[in-house]
């Protein structure tokens, strides 16, 4: 060696540290630090290196070896047949090359052969032994000679057969394939991981992998973990199967999963194309595939062209653009989404991902801001798969520049500059601006018109879409001051049509207190918390005015609700909407609860089934004027269950637990009773807790006659 190689070997020398040092991280502890596309450039240098100085290639080199040795913590298991890695293919030229080397190989026609193809999971590789059709053995495939025994963890995974299907099982069967994780599950298990501040992984596959070599099994049982088989690597007695397709259909026989998107093609041509089209494929296929797998079809053939050191020389692997890059972090600015979300987005330095240019990522939350430890500046990990929005999945913390900036959450919403809302045991933050946030508006408006809220026949997404368009419509106000004429010029609303709506709308004025407060679109104000709200409160003004300790006095209401409520009336812009609503005529009867006995304080009563008389709808509201609160679900504590027509489970869950269950006519019958005050059951509960909140206008246990004053004193 001359001197001149000096800083070759140096070169040689720093790369073989870091394949190592990545290899253990990817392989043993499931948490990278390169990106495959940064570790694939550097085993390439490598081999490059090598290939034009065969007399630096050492047999501890990366480029020499598969995977990493087994871990200490699982029993070590011999591969009869070693778990080879593949030979990979980065451009259709290369794909060709290949074509040519088999075909001159076996001295044939590279048009001539047969390739099966299939997707190249992107998962962990593992080995199952069967022995008279029983699954005895499962292992990861480690350095390929060696693996761990995770036996017990394969047995949690539903798609691993314990026992073959058919009658006449093989005496032996080794059976390889990859455990993968797919994208919905994959989300929802990070999902879960971040509300409980446990380990998110980077990718599916170092969750694939980190799941089953988890010490206790049953962790692996709650992953939501997959098995594909892809190769027999044994089989006694053989089958007489000349072929690997056939092979692979005999293993969907056995009951295994195989790919739905293998094919037998013939030559170059084929296999080109069929890598085309898996790839036009990739991102909607819902788990992660980095590639094709390209295989000899005929196993004679396959014994024929054996294996060099790492790899068989039957098969290549066609691999995809990386769905990992790394990119440096620009900025970050901070999304409102149609329910008052705040999303902090990162804009990054384009960089192409998996064959799209991506400028944009999510951060999701400032907790994952926290985990990530990321910052202004940074050089981050981008990972883009499938359909799922491209997210920073580390930070490369040895490039920070020295004038990286911290990341600091905003205060108040940047598209209405209302306050935002961060409550303890939320992960998001939120708009507080609710009507008037127009980053909120299409909701709040559904919302606002939908049927329990406001019920504005005729006012459907389509429509308050087009209103919002032409900006006839900002605020909930607004709808109320649109003209018959002037809708008529929308597309699809006829004179006819447009005169309904008007009519609608100004039926809509008429409502209750409850219902206004629903429509309000409060964030955790559903229907029976506003009814609550409103019987507790008698008045509008009542509430908007009620400190977090009597809203926490109300029934159902703790302290996230009332925090949400309090938020909501103490911003200007929300006010100055109700303001207006009311002076465009919005008005409520007294609230009916004052009218009317409440035998029913205290009771929690379930509908089921069809009522013939009235919607069930109805009938809840009915009890709930009595003071019962409706629930879905039966339980010991229901008083009782009104089952219509072909009611079902709660019907006979209700019988088990002895609940009283009225039939359409005799809760007919009982709600005559109840209205007409002739019950002998608790009147002298009556509002005891509304009478304790007291405005300092009514007595105790005195019904209260409270005037509609806020729709009086506005207009
Ligand atoms: N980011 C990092 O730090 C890091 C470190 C080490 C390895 N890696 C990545 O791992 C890869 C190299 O790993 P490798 O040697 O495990 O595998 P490989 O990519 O060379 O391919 C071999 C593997 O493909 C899998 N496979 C999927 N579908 C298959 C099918 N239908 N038929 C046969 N095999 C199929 C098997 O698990 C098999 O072991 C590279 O892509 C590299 O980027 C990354
Ligand atoms: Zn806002």
């Amino acid at each position: 060696m001359t001197n001149a190689d000096q800083p070759l070997l140096d070169e040689v020398m720093r790369l073989r540290a870091e394949l190592d040092d990545a290899n253990h991280r990817y392989y043993v502890l499931d948490d990278p630090s390169l990106t495959d596309a940064d570790y694939d450039r550097r085993l390439r240098r490598l081999q490059e290196i090598e290939t034009a100085h065969p007399e630096l290639v050492t047999p501890d080199s990366p480029t020499q070896r598969v995977g990493a040795p087994p871990d200490a913590g699982f029993p070590e298991v011999e591969h009869a047949v070693p778990m080879l890695s593949l030979d990979n293919a980065f451009s259709e030229d290369e794909l060709a090359a290949f074509v040519t080397r088999v075909a001159e190989r076996l001295e044939v026609e590279g048009e001539e052969i047969a390739f099966c193809c299939e997707p190249k999971l992107d998962g962990a590789a593992v080995s199952l032994v069967y022995e008279t059709g029983v699954l005895i053995s499962g292992a990861t495939r480690g350095d390929g000679r060696t693996g761990e025994g995770i036996t017990s963890n394969l047995r949690t995974l539903r798609s691993v057969p314990l026992r073959l299907r058919g009658e006449a099982p093989p005496a032996l069967l080794e059976v390889r394939g990859e455990v993968t994780i797919d994208h919905a599950s994959f989300e929802a298990m990070n999902e879960r991981a971040r509300d409980d501040e446990a380990k998110v992984f980077a990718n599916p596959r170092n969750a694939a992998a980190g799941s089953l070599r988890q010490l206790d099994p049953r962790v692996t049982a709650t992953r939501p973990l997959s098995f594909s088989a892809y190769q027999v690597a044994r089989i006694e007695p053989p089958l007489g199967d000349a072929t690997h397709s056939a092979l692979m259909a005999h293993l969907g026989d056995f009951g295994f999963r195989t790919s739905k998107e293998l094919a037998v093609v013939k030559g170059t041509a084929g296999v080109v194309d069929y890598c085309r089209r898996l790839g036009e494929k990739r991102d909607g296929l819902g788990y992660d595939i980095d590639g094709a797998v390209i295989k000899v079809n005929n196993l004679r053939l396959q014994r024929e062209l054996g294996f060099v050191a790492r790899a068989p020389r039957w098969a290549i692997a066609f691999k995809f653009p990386a769905q990992e890059q790394t990119t440096r972090l620009n900025d970050v600015e901070f999304q409102v989404g149609r329910t008052g979300a705040i999303t902090p987005v990162a804009r990054l330095e384009p960089v192409s991902v998996a064959g799209v240019t991506v400028s944009n990522a999510t951060l999701h939350n400032a907790d994952e801001i926290r985990r990530l430890g990321v910052m202004i500046g940074d050089t981050v990990a981008i990972r883009r798969a499938g359909d799922v929005i491209p997210k920073v999945v580390r930070v490369m913390e040895e490039l920070r520049p020295s004038d990286a900036r911290k990341i600091v959450f905003p205060e108040r919403c940047p598209v209405c500059g209302a306050e935002i809302e961060r409550l303890e045991d939320e992960v998001v933050a939120r708009c507080s601006g609710g009507l008037y946030c127009p980053a909120q508006r299409k909701e709040a408006l559904k919302h606002f018109a939908s049927r329990r809220a406001l019920d504005i026949d005729g006012l459907g997404e389509k429509l308050i879409e087009a209103l919002i368009e032409h900006d006839w419509v900002t605020t909930p106000a607004d709808l109320f001051r649109l003209e018959a004429e002037r809708l008529a010029e929308l597309p699809r609303m006829g004179k006819k049509s447009s005169e309904n709506l008007v009519a609608a709308l100004s039926k809509a004025k008429a409502t209750t207190l409850a219902r206004f407060i629903y429509a309000l679109g409060i964030r955790e104000v559903g229907e029976a918390t506003a009814a609550n709200l409103a019987s507790h409160f008698g008045t509008l003004e009542a509430l908007m005015s009620a400190e977090l300790t009597a809203l926490e006095a109300v029934e159902e209401v703790g302290p996230v609700v009332a925090a949400h409520v309090h938020t909501f009336f103490r911003q200007p812009h929300n006010r100055e909407t109700i303001d207006e609503l009311i002076a465009c005529g919005l008005s409520w009867e007294e609230e009916a609860v004052v009218e009317q006995p409440q035998p029913l304080v205290g009771q929690t009563w379930v509908l089921t089934g069809t009522l013939e008389g009235m919607t069930r709808d109805q009938g809840k509201a009915r009890l709930q004027a009595l003071g019962a609160k409706v629930a879905g679900s039966v339980s010991k504590k229901t008083a009782g269950l009104v089952a219509g027509e072909a009611a079902g489970s709660k019907l006979e869950k209700a019988m088990q637990l002895g609940v009283p269950v009225l039939d359409e006519a005799a809760f007919l019958d009982q709600l005559a009773t109840w209205e007409a005050g002739e019950s002998d059951v608790k009147e002298d509960g009556l509002n005891a807790s509304d009478g304790e909140q007291g405005n300092g206008e009514q007595g105790n246990g005195e019904p209260r006659d409270m005037k509609r004053d806020d729709a009086e004193g506005a207009t």
